[in-house]
C-alpha cells in the first residue's frame, strides 16, 4: 500500500483496539498518518432518547479507548471532535489531507442513512471509504443478500445460511503500535503540540447550533421523550473541539446537561473492564460449558448476575462478539466431556440471535423499530401506539390516549404499578439501565399482550432510555418477540406476576432491594402484598395503598381479556404493511369483533404511590405520575389470584419450543402458524 495514505478512523460502534477488523483495514493501508476520531454526533444529544446510564457507560468507555491508543503510541489519543458527521467530517478530510476515510459498518438504519451521505461527500473529494464489519459475527448484509433480501425470522433460517458463509472469523489481537496523527507539515515533539496543531487546523470552524434544524433551540431536553434526566445547559457543542476543557478531550456528563451525581455506576464502562469480565467468565469451564438460558435467574442482581452482563459491551464494541464466541468455545473444551448444552440455549446460541435481530432489521430497515409499516409485525389494537410523521420521527407532543392506559404506563415506568415483581425490575432498569433476559420478558410481556395492552413501541422506548445495552435491532425484535407479534407465536403463555419469580426467589431478594418499603413483608407475600392481612402490613410497617400502592389492573381479569383479543388480532391476520392498517381502518375492524369496552375498564387510582418510596424512585419534577383525570371509582379491594400453575413455566417453554422447532417437533405449536417474512400475510 502506498505509503502516503493518511487514514481518518472513525469509530462508531467498536470501542476497543483488540480484534477490530476495521482497524486492521485501516493498518493494512500502512498509513503515513492515523487520526482516531470520534465525532460527538448532536442526534444522539438531542434526538435520541439516551438517558443517563448509557451515557454515563459510553463517555466511561471513550475515555477507556483514548487511554488505550495513548497507551499503544504515547502521541496519539481519541480525537473527539463535536458536530454533525455529515458537516464536520468533510471539513476534517480537508484540512488533514485524508486519503481514506475507515469506519466500522454501521448496521443501524439511521447509521446506513448516515453513512450514505458520508459516501456521496468522500467520493466527491476522492476520499476513499473503506467500511469493514466487526460488530456481528457475521456481516448482516451478507447474510441479508444471501436470504434473497428477507428477514431472519428464526434461528434455523440464520444459521442455514451461515453454515455456508465458513466460521466465525477468529479474533485478532490489538496493535502494538499506531501511526501519529499528524499534519503533513507538522513540528509536534509531543501530544500536546500534535492537539495545538490539529486545533489550529480547525480555526474558523462554525461550532453546532442547531440553526435551522431541530436543535438546541426547540428541542425540550428535561422531556421524558429524550432521556429525561437533564436539569443543567448543554455546552458540549460551545466549540468543536472541546475547548475550554483539555482539547479533543472525552465530553463530561455535566456537558450534555445531566448530572453525574445521579448515576449508580454498578456496570463500568470500557474495553479493560470487559476483557477482565471475559476472562473472569471464561475461567470458570464449568459455567460455559453448562450455560443454559432458561436456567438463569431473573431474580439475582447486576452486582451478582446469573447471565454474563456482557451486553453493555457488546453494544458499544468494547467487547469483540467474535473474542467472546471463541473464547467461550475454548473453556468448553476445557471442561470435561465438552460442551454440555448447544445453541440456542447455550452461550454461543445467545449470540446467534443477537445476529437474528440484527438481519432481520438489516432486510426490514427502520419500520423494523415500529408497528405501522413493519411488514413482518402482527397488527394489534394496543392502547398507545406511536405515531411518525412523514419523516419517521416520533409525533411529539403525542396526541392524548385514553387516561387509564397513559397512568398505566406512567406507573409501569416508574415503578409503581403495585406488582412488586414489575416494580422491582423497572426500578432496576431505571437506576442501573440492564435487566436479567427473563425480567424483560416479565415487564415486556405484562405491559402488551399479559395485562396492560399498551402497544410495544412504548415499552420499547421505556427500554430505549433507560437500558445501557440498547441495541435498535435487538430491542425492537425481543419487544416484538415478547408482544407476540413477531419471531413468537404462543401468545396463550404468560407469566404469572408472582408464580414465575417465586419459581426463581422464593424470598424475593430482587423485590426487597429495589422495593424497600415492602423489605419487612413474609416470603409469602413478598410478591402479593395486597393480599397480606392488615396486621402482616401493619408488621412489615407498610400498609397497601398508602406506603406501597394498590396494584393497577386484576392480573387474572386483564389476562383472560386480552387472551380473546390475542386471538382474534391473529385470526384478523393483519401486518404492519396490511391495507387496512395503513388506511387506518384497523382499529375499528378489531374492535367491532372482540367488542371490547376501549379504553379499558376502571381501577382504583386512589392511594397511589406512598411515602416509603425512595427518592429515586419517584418521579423526576414534571413527570410525576398523576391521578388527576384517572379514574376512580374501584373500591381498592386487594386482588384475588389463583394460581393456575403453568404460568411460571413459560420463559422455560419458550426456550424448549425454540429447541423443539429446531428439531423439528410437531409438541407445543403455536396456536396459529406464524409464516416467515412476507408470506401469508393479508395486505
Ligand atoms: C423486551 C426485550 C428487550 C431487549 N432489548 C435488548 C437490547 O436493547 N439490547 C440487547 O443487547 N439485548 C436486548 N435484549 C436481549 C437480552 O435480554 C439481553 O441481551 C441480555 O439480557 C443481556 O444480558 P447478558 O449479557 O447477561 O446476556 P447473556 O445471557 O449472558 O447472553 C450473552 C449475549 O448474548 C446476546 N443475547 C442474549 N440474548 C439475546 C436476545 N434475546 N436477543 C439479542 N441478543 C441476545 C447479548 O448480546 C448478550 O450479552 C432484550 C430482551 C427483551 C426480552
Amino acid at each position: 500500500m502506498s505509503k502516503s495514505a493518511r487514514v481518518l478512523y472513525w469509530f462508531r460502534t467498536d470501542l476497543r483496539l483488540h480484534d477490530s477488523p476495521a482497524l486492521q483495514a485501516a493498518l493494512d493501508l500502512k498509513p503515513a498518518a492515523l487520526f482516531p476520531v470520534w465525532c460527538w454526533d448532536p442526534n444522539y444529544v438531542y434526538k435520541h432518547r439516551v438517558g443517563i446510564n448509557r451515557f454515563r457507560f459510553l463517555l466511561e468507555s471513550m475515555n477507556a479507548l483514548s487511554k488505550n491508543i495513548t497507551s499503544t503510541q504515547s502521541n496519539s489519543q481519541l480525537l473527539v471532535v463535536r458536530g454533525e458527521p455529515t458537516e464536520l467530517l468533510p471539513e476534517l478530510w480537508k484540512r488533514w489531507n485524508i486519503t481514506h476515510l475507515v469506519i466500522e459498518k454501521d448496521p443501524s438504519a439511521y447509521g446506513r442513512r448516515r453513512d450514505k451521505l458520508i459516501r456521496e461527500a468522500a467520493k466527491k473529494s476522492k476520499v476513499e471509504v473503506v467500511a469493514v464489519q466487526g460488530h456481528h459475527l457475521y456481516d448482516p448484509e451478507e447474510v441479508t443478500k444471501r436470504n434473497k433480501g428477507k428477514p431472519t425470522m428464526s434461528m434455523s433460517t440464520l444459521q442455514k445460511i451461515v453454515s455456508d458463509m465458513g466460521d466465525v472469523p477468529k479474533p485478532i489481537d490489538a496493535p502494538k503500535d499506531l501511526p501519529l496523527p499528524t499534519l503533513k507539515d507538522s513540528k509536534s515533539k509531543s501530544l500536546k503540540d500534535t492537539l495545538s496543531e490539529l486545533a489550529r487546523s480547525l480555526e474558523g470552524l462554525p461550532h453546532y447550533t442547531g440553526k435551522g434544524r431541530e436543535g438546541p433551540e426547540s428541542v425540550d431536553l428535561n422531556s421524558t421523550e429524550l432521556g429525561g434526566q437533564r436539569d443543567k445547559k448543554v455546552t458540549c457543542y460551545d466549540t468543536v473541539n472541546g475547548e475550554p476543557s483539555e482539547l479533543f478531550s472525552v465530553p463530561t456528563l455535566a456537558s450534555i446537561g445531566m448530572d453525574a451525581s445521579k448515576v449508580k455506576d454498578t456496570i463500568k464502562g470500557g474495553e479493560p473492564v470487559a476483557l477482565e469480565k471475559l476472562a473472569n467468565i471464561c475461567k470458570d469451564a464449568e459455567y460455559v460449558a453448562t450455560f443454559a438460558k432458561p436456567k438463569t435467574s431473573p431474580g439475582q442482581s447486576a452486582e451478582d448476575p446469573s447471565t454474563t452482563l456482557l451486553s453493555p459491551y457488546l453494544k458499544f464494541g468494547c467487547l469483540s462478539v467474535r473474542k467472546l464466541w471463541w473464547d467461550a468455545e475454548e473453556a468448553k473444551k476445557k471442561y470435561k466431556g465438552g460442551s454440555k448444552t448447544g445453541p440456542p440455549e447455550n452461550l454461543n446460541g445467545q449470540l446467534l440471535f443477537r445476529d437474528m435481530y440484527a438481519c432481520a432489521e438489516h432486510a426490514i430497515g427502520d419500520a423494523f423499530q415500529r408497528v405501522k409499516g413493519n411488514e413482518v409485525c402482527r397488527y394489534m389494537d394496543w392502547y398507545l401506539p406511536t405515531h411518525y410523521d412523514k419523516n419517521g420521527e416520533v409525533v411529539l407532543p403525542r396526541p392524548p390516549g385514553d387516561a387509564v392506559s397513559e397512568a398505566r404506563l406512567s406507573a409501569y415506568k416508574l415503578g409503581q404499578t403495585g406488582f412488586p415483581w414489575i416494580d422491582a425490575l423497572m426500578r432496576q432498569l431505571r437506576l442501573e439501565g440492564w435487566m436479567h433476559h427473563l425480567g424483560r420478558h416479565s415487564v415486556a410481556a405484562f405491559l402488551t399482550r399479559g395485562q396492560c395492552w399498551i402497544s410495544w413501541e412504548r415499552g420499547a422506548e421505556i427500554f430505549d432510555e433507560y437500558l445501557i445495552d440498547w441495541d435498535p435491532c435487538s430491542n425492537p425484535g425481543n419487544w416484538m418477540w415478547l408482544s407476540c407479534s413477531a419471531f413468537f407465536t404462543q401468545y396463550f403463555r404468560l407469566y404469572g406476576l408472582a408464580t414465575f419469580p417465586a419459581k426463581y426467589d422464593k424470598t424475593g431478594a430482587l423485590v426487597r432491594k429495589y422495593c424497600p418499603e415492602l423489605a419487612k413483608f413474609p416470603d409469602k407475600y413478598i410478591y402479593e402484598p395486597f393480599n397480606a392481612p392488615k396486621d402482616v402490613q401493619q408488621k412489615a410497617g407498610c400498609i397497601i395503598g398508602k406506603d406501597y400502592p394498590f396494584p393497577m389492573l386484576d392480573e387474572k381479569a386483564t389476562k383472560g381479556e386480552n387472551m380473546e383479543r390475542m386471538k382474534i388480532c391473529y385470526q384478523a391476520n393483519l401486518h404492519g404493511t396490511s391495507k387496512e392498517v395503513l388506511e387506518g381502518k384497523a382499529d375499528d375492524m378489531l374492535k367491532k369483533q372482540h367488542g371490547f369496552k376501549d379504553p379499558p375498564k376502571e381501577f382504583d387510582w386512589n392511594n397511589r404511590p406512598g411515602s416509603k418510596i425512595p427518592d429515586w424512585a419517584k418521579a423526576p419534577k414534571g413527570e410525576e405520575h398523576t391521578t388527576k383525570g384517572a379514574p376512580g371509582g374501584g373500591n381498592g379491594a386487594p386482588v384475588k389470584h389463583e394460581d393456575d400453575g403453568h404460568d411460571s413455566d413459560d420463559a422455560v417453554y419458550e426456550q424448549e419450543d425454540e429447541q423443539k422447532e429446531e428439531r423439528g417437533s410437531k409438541k407445543r405449536k403455536p396456536a396459529v402458524k406464524q409464516e416467515e417474512g412476507k408470506s401469508k400475510k393479508k395486505k
